[in-house]
């Protein structure tokens, strides 16, 4: 088993049972356990501010699917949900990213792991700390050391 982390994000159509939603179905997931998941945050969005704000948050899971089987059944999930690409880093129902998988680095065409932007934003970082607070990333870097350039005005607004 591998331990991984999966960032949800959501801003419309209900976000909240958006990542409900998806929450359900990773637990779901074959060979696979639901671990713990964050609190529930808000932020603005990063990109055209036209859209409304961000609600995110991380889940930890272990799993015995290889990276691009995880990655396939994110995708699928998110079309499960009704994910419309719209515009360049617009509005959208759900967004699953496979953050980490355990201490493994890759870059292909389709999957970079460690999530590429993982340690910019505040709405990957905060929950993260949250839940792995002793967390370090394949590089040797600890998420309590991260950082992140974006911050979005983000707070907490709960948990499910
Ligand atoms: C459009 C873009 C870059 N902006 C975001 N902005 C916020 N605040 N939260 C997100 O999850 C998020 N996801 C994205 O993909």
């Amino acid at each position: 088993m591998t331990c991984c982390y999966i960032g949800l994000g959501a801003n419309i159509d209900d976000p909240v049972h958006q990542l409900e939603l998806a929450l359900q179905a990773l637990s779901a997931l074959p060979q696979t356990a639901l671990v713990r998941v964050s609190s529930l945050y808000g932020s603005r969005p990063l990109g055209p501010e036209d859209q409304p704000d961000y609600v995110n948050a991380v889940a930890e899971i272990n799993t015995q699917l290889e990276p691009m089987a995880l990655l396939d059944a994110l995708q699928s999930q998110e079309q499960q949900q009704g994910r419309i690409k719209r515009r360049h880093w617009g509005e959208r129902c759900i967004d699953l990213d496979l953050l980490l998988y355990g201490s493994l680095t890759m870059d292909s065409d389709r999957l970079t792991i460690p999530h590429k932007e993982l340690h910019k934003r505040s709405f990957v970082v905060e929950p993260l700390r949250e839940i792995a607070p002793g967390l370090h990333l394949p590089d040797g870097t600890a998420i309590a050391e991260l950082e992140p350039e974006f911050g979005g005005e983000l707070h907490r607004i709960g948990a499910l």
